[in-house]
């Protein structure tokens, strides 16, 4: 099941530099572990806010709620869920 998901991060001016730089680093790593996996198929930065346009290939709804709820940077996060589903006009195998 593809979903778009778009990500906005909102981290309070006065929340601890180092703090911040480790939940990141943090995120950075889980992040790369989905890529990797397959669950986490694109991540694209919006040109211009600290937000980010992902596209996650998972098994189930719940699945997916896990994902984002397991994000370290969810607590400082605004998130919209859009399911995707099949173009007829895609030409690509790999858009299920
Ligand atoms: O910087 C972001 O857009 C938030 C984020 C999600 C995964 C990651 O590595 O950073």
């Amino acid at each position: 099941m593809l979903f778009q998901v778009e990500m906005t991060v909102d981290i309070p001016l006065d929340f601890d530099k180092a703090e911040a730089e480790r939940i990141k680093a943090v995120e950075k790593a889980y992040s790369h572990e989905l890529q990797r996996s397959g669950e986490w198929r694109h991540i694209w930065r919006v040109a211009g806010q600290y937000a980010n346009l992902s596209i996650f290939d998972v098994a189930s709804n719940e699945r997916l709620h896990e994902i984002l709820m397991g994000l370290p940077l969810y607590p400082f996060m605004t998130i919209k869920v859009t399911p995707l589903c099949r173009h007829p006009s895609s030409i690509r195998d790999d858009d299920r």
